[in-house]
């Protein structure tokens, strides 16, 4: 199975140059207006270009209606759409339905029980993202640059396909890889020199990180 790379909430045609040539799988673009990463439906259809036959452009939504959904698809046709907020199972089968894309349903996990409702969304989901739960007060259900316990991945059923996420960064997703050994990650604000700023140096490091620990692994 092919290892997979997320680098989202790309604003820039810098940053998402960046992690084209990094070799990211997927580039994610966030329709969130409370976030600093949150990007005009003609704009990401614009950068999204790019990407075309290189990584699979995310749309990321939180609870969006039908409404939102259609103006970011027609805008931007995405390769996929995540579903980052209390979408149900029934919701993400609409979803699915309606817009004829794979859909990545979002899980927030701080302990074991937050793992037990992925049951119910299987079959009906394509791919899961577990991302930690938001610190209190955070207005943002991801992209606040927190990472959860990877040691609780372990016992993870090995037909669930799925992407890390959370606090990914550099410095420690050598040791993310090596407890949770996930067939994908996802990484924002850990590439970031302030909330919503890609730095493509820090997209390269990531990069190289990541690199580094598979090459590690292999050894
Ligand atoms: O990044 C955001 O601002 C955001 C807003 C609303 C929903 C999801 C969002 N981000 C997602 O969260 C992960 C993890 O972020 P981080 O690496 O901890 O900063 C990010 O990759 C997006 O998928």
């Amino acid at each position: 199975m092919p290892f997979d790379i997320k680098i989202c909430g790309l604003k820039t045609d810098e940053a998402l140059a960046a992690a084209l040539a990094g070799g990211a799988s997927h580039v994610g673009f966030i329709f969130f207006v409370k976030s600093p990463r949150n990007i005009k439906t003609a704009e990401a259809g614009r950068l999204r270009k790019a990407a075309i036959g290189k990584a699979k452009a995310v749309a990321v939504t939180v609870d969006a209606d039908d409404a939102t959904l259609d103006a970011i698809v027609e805008a931007m046709s995405p390769d996929m759409l995540q579903l980052h907020g209390n979408e149900t199972p029934e919701r993400v089968a609409y979803v699915k339905t309606r817009y004829g894309l794979p859909v990545m349903k979002v899980f927030s996990v701080r302990d074991a029980d937050d793992l037990e409702p992925i049951a119910l969304y299987r079959g009906v989901a394509d791919r899961f993202l577990l991302d930690a739960k938001p610190p209190a007060g955070s207005e943002l259900p991801g992209g606040n640059g927190v990472p959860f316990d990877w040691r609780l991945l372990a016992g993870l059923d090995a037909g669930v396909d799925y992407m890390l996420s959370g606090g990914l960064n550099a410095a420690n997703i050598g040791e993310a890889l090596l407890l949770a050994n996930p067939p994908g990650i996802d990484v924002s604000s850990g590439v970031e020199s302030a909330p919503g700023v890609k730095d493509t140096a820090l997209i390269e490091s990531f990069f190289r990180a990541v690199r580094a620990a598979q090459a590690r692994s292999a050894a």
